[in-house]
């Protein structure tokens, strides 16, 4: 078996009080491209910054393909084949955009350099920018630039620290697309930053949960979707309704009916279900639960509907694609009871 790109093996790392890495250990497989998400301050950044070599252990090891570059002896920066894209791009101002994508190709002949810049700078769509230098370019072609700088001396592995952020949200998407593509295109061990929820389930093979300096799940999108770790790693995706229940006979009783529990749960426990938003059916056919509309959020595609039910402290958020009559006062709901999460 080929070694992982990247191994990281009870890494630790504190600064003063604070435990920025807590123990952690992951393996990013080579080619991977991988999204790390989490809260502000979890430490996805100094993650990024230990495989770079711009940070280090306190304790632990870091490997790249199999060599021991901090743990055992510290590999520097420079000589650890590794990439690294910022969120502001950090791209040299004084700097021609292909005298940018250049830099990194000091090493190599002149004519070699120039070949691989153009060649760059073709693929993604900017060899028409080349003599111009970053002010004049907009935040899309300056992410390109970044883009192509971080790649030309072709290495392994490539860290992006937010690389979409300043984007819009409609350039971001195509941008995000292309990039990645190329990046898979070339065999490239990807490990994107983002606090994007969304983005971070569409964009990698897999998907890193944080928090608090340790990893709480990791899996394929659909893993962390579908089969969330716990609460915390559920509501991270997607806003959930809190519904308190008591198990009974392996049954959690609530006031929006009767739900499977999992094996696990002791009997008689009060226990809570976790509903999402668009688990919940909505109608004006009369059916088993009523609900009042207590307000209405128009998104487009969905609605989100606020709802209040007998028996509930809290109202229910439900988002419909349906579209209910604007004076819908009294409605109907029911749940689909695969979706219902209880941990
Ligand atoms: N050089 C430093 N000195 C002191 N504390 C630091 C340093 N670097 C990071 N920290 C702290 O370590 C923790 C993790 O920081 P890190 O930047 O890795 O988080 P993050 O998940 O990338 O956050 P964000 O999403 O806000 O960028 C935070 O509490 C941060 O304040």
């Amino acid at each position: 078996m080929t070694e992982p790109a990247v191994r990281l093996k009870k890494a630790i790392r504190r600064f003063g009080s604070t435990t920025a890495l807590d123990n952690l250990s992951l393996d990013i497989h080579q080619g991977e491209i991988l999204s790390l998400v989490g809260p502000s301050g979890c430490g996805k950044s100094t993650l990024l910054r230990v495989i770079a070599g711009v940070e280090t252990l306190d304790s632990g090891h870091v490997f790249l393909s199999g060599r021991p570059v901090d743990g055992d002896g510290f590999i520097e920066p420079e000589a650890r084949n590794v990439g690294f894209m910022f969120q502001d791009y950090a791209l040299f101002p004084h700097l021609s955009v292909r005298d940018n994508v250049l830099f990194g190709l000091k090493k190599r002949r002149r004519t070699e350099a120039a070949a691989r810049a153009e060649d760059l700078l073709g693929r993604l769509g900017i060899a028409h920018l080349a003599a111009r230098f970053p002010h004049a370019l907009s935040g899309g072609e300056q992410q390109r630039v970044a883009l192509a700088r971080a790649l030309a001396p072709e290495p392994g592995i490539i860290l992006m620290d937010e690389p979409f952020s300043n984007l819009d949200q409609g350039l971001r998407q195509r941008v995000r697309d292309e990039t990645l593509s190329v990046l898979r295109a070339s065999g490239t061990t990807v490990i994107m930053v983002t606090h994007d929820p969304q983005e971070a389930l569409s964009a990698g093979d897999r998907v890193v949960l944080m928090r608090g300096g340790a990893i709480v799940q990791v899996g394929t999108a659909y893993d962390l979707y579908d089969r969330p770790f716990d609460a915390y790693a559920a509501a991270f995706f997607c806003a959930l309704n809190a519904v308190p229940g008591l198990l009974r006979d392996g049954r959690v009783e609530t006031p929006l009916g009767t739900f499977a529990a999992p094996p696990a749960l002791a009997p008689e426990d009060a226990t809570t279900l976790y509903i999402r938003p668009d688990a919940i059916n909505i109608s004006t056919s009369p059916g088993a639960i009523r609900a009042r509309i207590r307000r209405r959020v128009f998104l487009g595609a969905t609605e989100h509907v606020m709802l209040h039910v007998e028996g509930l402290d809290q109202p229910l958020t439900c988002a419909t694609s349906a579209r209910l009559p604007e004076d819908a006062d009294v409605v109907f709901i029911s749940v689909s009871p695969e979706k219902v999460l209880i941990f």
